[in-house]
């Protein structure tokens, strides 16, 4: 006897409603990002899951990650801030982003002050406009406390932080200084033999993604690769979590310069020479704070279709 089985037969395809997201791209050397005017709403416009599509550079507007400047949540801030990676996950805080979102604001409302607080998910950051398009930014204090960061490496210092551990990865032995600014860096200066780090020889492709999802790092990692020039002056390359090999990483700039004063390598006041261009890095010794100056602009506006997260 022949059995028929019903057929299956797929549910007919209904186009996702599709909005139009009006946004600017902007860019702090080379870190590029799609800022979203959020004000009206605390919860953002876009869903992960647009924002990766957003970011896809052949698919999409193109960009490291989404942006959202959000009506201020903290009582003394006067905006708050989101992101997206371009692979869709939430970091805590963005400082080439937040140096976009500076200007995209001031872009926005002619009233706004020209230094804001801004609330993150890594707290207060407080960006101030000075001329020529550049923004200084107080990126508060570094977290230096092995669990805080997060990382399972062994504390090397009495206070809990993570200073020139070991790490074997690709078969190589890196030293590395954990650092978070609200997110988390693995910086390395050099490798367990005593041989400095030399950053056109550094494979970013191949060994990035070993230390981004290496589980000494519960919540993965941004991972920066850094050649001294001398004291006050190095090149860094940074592998970034949730979007890569960027042309620049503001926290991860930050966390450098902290992880070569712990190391006895830097001064407190550093140049940091990024792919897309060079940052001014202070660990001010006086207030434990840092501070990041550097340029951000806008590249252009627009407007985009999203669809939603099914389609
Ligand atoms: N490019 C940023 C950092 C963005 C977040 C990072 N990818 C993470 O997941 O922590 C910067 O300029 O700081």
């Amino acid at each position: 006897m022949r059995v028929c089985r019903p057929r299956c037969t797929a549910a007919p395809a209904v186009a996702a409603p599709a909005t139009t997201l009006r946004f600017a791209k902007y860019q702090g050397l080379g870190n590029d990002f799609i800022l979203v005017d959020n004000r009206h709403s605390a919860t953002p416009l876009v869903t992960p899951s647009q924002a990766a599509k957003a970011c896809d550079r052949h698919f999409g507007v193109g960009a490291d990650g989404v942006i959202f400047a959000l009506p201020p949540q903290a009582p003394d801030s006067d905006y708050a801030m989101r992101i997206y990676n371009s692979d869709g996950s939430e970091p805590e805080m963005c400082g080439n982003g937040i140096r976009c979102l500076a200007r995209f604001v001031a872009e926005l409302d002619a009233d706004a002050p020209r230094r804001y607080r801004v609330d993150t998910l890594a707290g207060l950051i407080q960006p101030e406009l000075l001329p020529g398009g550049r923004v200084r930014v107080d990126m508060g204090e570094p977290i230096l406390e092995a669990n805080a960061i997060p990382t399972t490496l062994q504390p090397t210092t009495p206070e809990g932080a993570v200073v020139k551990q070991c790490l074997t990865v690709d078969g190589k032995e890196w030293f590395f200084t954990c650092v978070s600014m609200g997110n988390p860096h693995a910086i390395t200066f050099g490798y367990q033999d005593g041989t400095l780090i030399q950053t056109d020889s550094i494979d970013l492709q191949r060994v990035g993604p070993l230390f981004e999802h290496n589980p000494v790092f519960p919540a993965r990692t941004n991972t920066e690769f850094v050649e001294i020039l001398s004291p006050s002056h190095v090149r860094m390359l940074v592998w970034e979590r949730g979007a890569g090999i960027t042309l620049a990483c503001g926290t991860g700039a930050c966390a450098t310069v902290v992880a070569g004063v712990l190391e006895g390598r830097l001064d407190r006041s550093c140049r940091v020479d990024l792919p897309g261009g060079p940052l001014e890095i202070e660990w001010r010794q006086a207030d434990n704070r840092i501070y990041m100056t550097g340029p951000a602009e806008l590249v252009f506006e627009g407007t985009t279709s999203m669809t939603g997260d099914e389609a």
